[in-house]
């Protein structure tokens, strides 16, 4: 073994040689090299006043970070008790590492990693549910914070019946400080949803009101549910990127994070305790997220999906690959363009539409932190409904383009035949996937039925001449490819040079993403524009 103070070997600048790597504890921060920041700040004194249930790649790339820096300029009063829900190895491994981790950004010209600190205390709910209700119920928590994923909010009924999944816990909790005459907590969910603060708080009401009245009115009158719109693409970590990081940066880190330099946080100023201090570190903190989370999730996560989908189908593993094919560029630009973003608010503070189409084209193509569309694949069933389908339904409903977002639709549902176009398997990492299969098996073989799935579809389910264009998408992608797909329909649109934001339509509020589940509505929307021809 390599020791620090031995001489290089002969012929070798000493600053070519690897240092040999830390292994990451509080003991051992101060052997960490130069490059890497470390937490300065003293641990032992953070107060636990933020729960964070989930911890997963994204919390410790992002919300974890504005709190350490919190910590960093002095405020000691927001450190963060992490509850992982059911990984045990991420667990064990920050309890090897006294909770440290690194968060190494990577862009196109730099790479920089710091350790953060704020974690106070981890906790798993599989195995420790009743020290989860402790925290939750402790009068220092005052701010609730969630990455579950979309699904985490979908209570069925064997959710909600076990009694230690992550609502009933938060609702037990609550009813402790009821009776204990302690004061609510905030719950900020922090996961890409459309009313995502609306979206906790029914979760967490449906079971109240399932054990009594008051507890559910004492929650009305003591508990926000603020909604907030987050954005930092944070790819899923490999054991190659944790090899990489400890030749780079000298650390052993079990579980490092990599993530762009990019990040963003806006949160609906509605706080039932005291507000912590983020907008010191960079938050936004606004009377309304709506128009926010809607820009980021069309436009943002809309377009991932189309690269998850068309990038995978192309033979691509990575976004920045499938970024670098022009044809597939060419139509991601064009999405976000002609489809997506006059559909959109153009006039909200801090988010210009057209820098923010530019900037999401450089950050898809960043090499650096090898996004995997595998990650932007998974779990469509949840995220086409909230992504992409509510631009389609709004286009087509208004005569607005949407041939393109019609192609995004198809290449999904092809996609979920779970084989590639060369006929080899893909695993499709969707708790419906026999569903969304058994629907674009019949879509192939009888459009005449319409697309099926209206939970998933809502008011395009029952749209025969859409069934009829994304079965033609799909046969078209069998036999021309994407790239075959995709050229022709480059070639014929409209050029479009003028900056968009000024042909925002404002129609936007009738379209916010409930709009596709409003059973009510029967009637299935106008054909879009274009649609008629030679495309179809
Ligand atoms: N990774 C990103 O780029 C990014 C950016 C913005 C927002 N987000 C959001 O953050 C959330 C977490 O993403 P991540 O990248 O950390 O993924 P991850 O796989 O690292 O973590 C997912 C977390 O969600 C939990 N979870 C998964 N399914 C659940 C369920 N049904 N009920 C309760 N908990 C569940 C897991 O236990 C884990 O803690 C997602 O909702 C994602 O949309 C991610
Ligand atoms: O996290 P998901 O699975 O809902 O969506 C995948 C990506 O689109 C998403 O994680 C983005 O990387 C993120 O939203 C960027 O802020």
């Amino acid at each position: 073994m390599t020791h620090l103070l031995d001489p290089p070997p002969p012929g070798v600048p000493a600053s070519a040689v690897p240092l040999p790597a830390v292994p990451l504890t509080d003991a051992t921060l101060a052997e960490l090299p130069g490059n890497v920041a470390v937490p300065g700040y003293d641990r032992a004194g953070l107060v636990p006043a933020v729960v964070h249930l989930g911890v997963g790649g994204f919390h410790r790339a992002h919300q974890a970070v504005y709190f350490d820096e919190l910590a960093r300029r002095g405020n000691s009063e927001w450190g963060v008790v992490g509850v992982g829900i059911s990984n045990r190895e991420l667990a064990a491994a920050l309890r090897a590492q006294d909770r440290l981790f690194t968060v190494v950004t990577r862009g196109a010209d730099e790479s920089a990693a710091r350790v953060i600190g704020v974690l106070a205390e981890h906790l798993l709910l599989a195995d420790q549910a009743d020290a989860v209700r402790n925290r939750l119920s402790d009068p220092r928590t005052r701010l609730v914070t969630l990455t579950i994923t979309g699904d985490g909010y979908a209570l069925d009924d064997s959710q909600s019946a076990a009694p230690d999944s992550l609502f009933e816990v938060l609702v037990d909790a609550l009813e402790l400080r009821r009776t204990a005459g302690v004061a609510g907590f905030t719950v900020l969910p922090c996961d890409n949803l459309p009313d995502s603060g609306a979206t906790a708080e029914r979760a967490v009401l449906g079971i109240a009101r399932s054990r009594n009245d008051e507890l559910a009115e004492w929650i009305e009158r003591n508990v926000s549910f603020p909604d907030s719109m987050v954005d930092r693409i944070t790819p899923s970590i490999t054991s190659e990127d944790r090899e990489r990081i400890q030749g780079e940066f000298a650390v052993a880190d079990r579980c490092p994070v990599i993530t762009e330099p990019f990040t963003q946080w806006v949160i609906e100023d509605d706080f039932s305790t005291t507000r912590p201090p983020l907008d010191e570190v960079g938050v936004r903190f606004v009377e309304d997220v709506k128009p926010y989370t809607l820009i980021k999730t069309r436009m943002l996560n809309g377009t991932h999906c189309a690269l998850g989908y068309l990038g995978t189908l192309a033979g691509y593993e990575r976004t920045d690959q499938a970024m670098a094919d022009p044809v597939i560029a060419a139509f991601v630009r064009q999405l976000m363009r002609v489809e997506i973003a006059p559909l959109l608010p153009g006039d909200l503070p801090g988010m210009d539409l057209w820098r923010y189409q530019r900037s999401l084209i450089e950050r898809f193509s960043n090499p650096a932190i090898g996004d995997q569309l595998s990650r932007l694949c998974r779990r469509g069933s949840t995220k086409m409904p909230n992504y992409l389908l509510p631009s389609l339904l709004q286009a087509s409903a208004s005569g607005q383009p949407c041939r393109l977002l019609t192609v995004v639709t198809g290449a999904w549902l092809r996609y979920a035949r779970g084989i590639d176009l060369s006929g080899a398997p893909i695993t499709v990492h969707d708790p419906r996937a026999a569903e969304l299969r058994a629907a674009s098996e019949a879509l192939r073989s009888g459009p005449e039925r319409g697309i099926g799935l209206p939970d998933v579809f809502g008011r395009l389910a029952p749209d025969v001449e859409l069934a009829r264009r994304l079965r033609s998408v799909m046969i078209d992608l069998d036999k021309l490819g994407v790239v075959g797909l995709l050229t022709p329909l480059l070639e014929t649109s409209e050029p479009r040079t003028a900056g968009f934001a000024e042909r925002a339509v404002g129609r936007w509020p009738e379209f916010h993403q409930g709009a596709l589940a409003d059973r009510n509505l029967t009637s299935s929307p106008a054909s879009c524009s274009g649609a008629s021809s030679a495309m179809w």
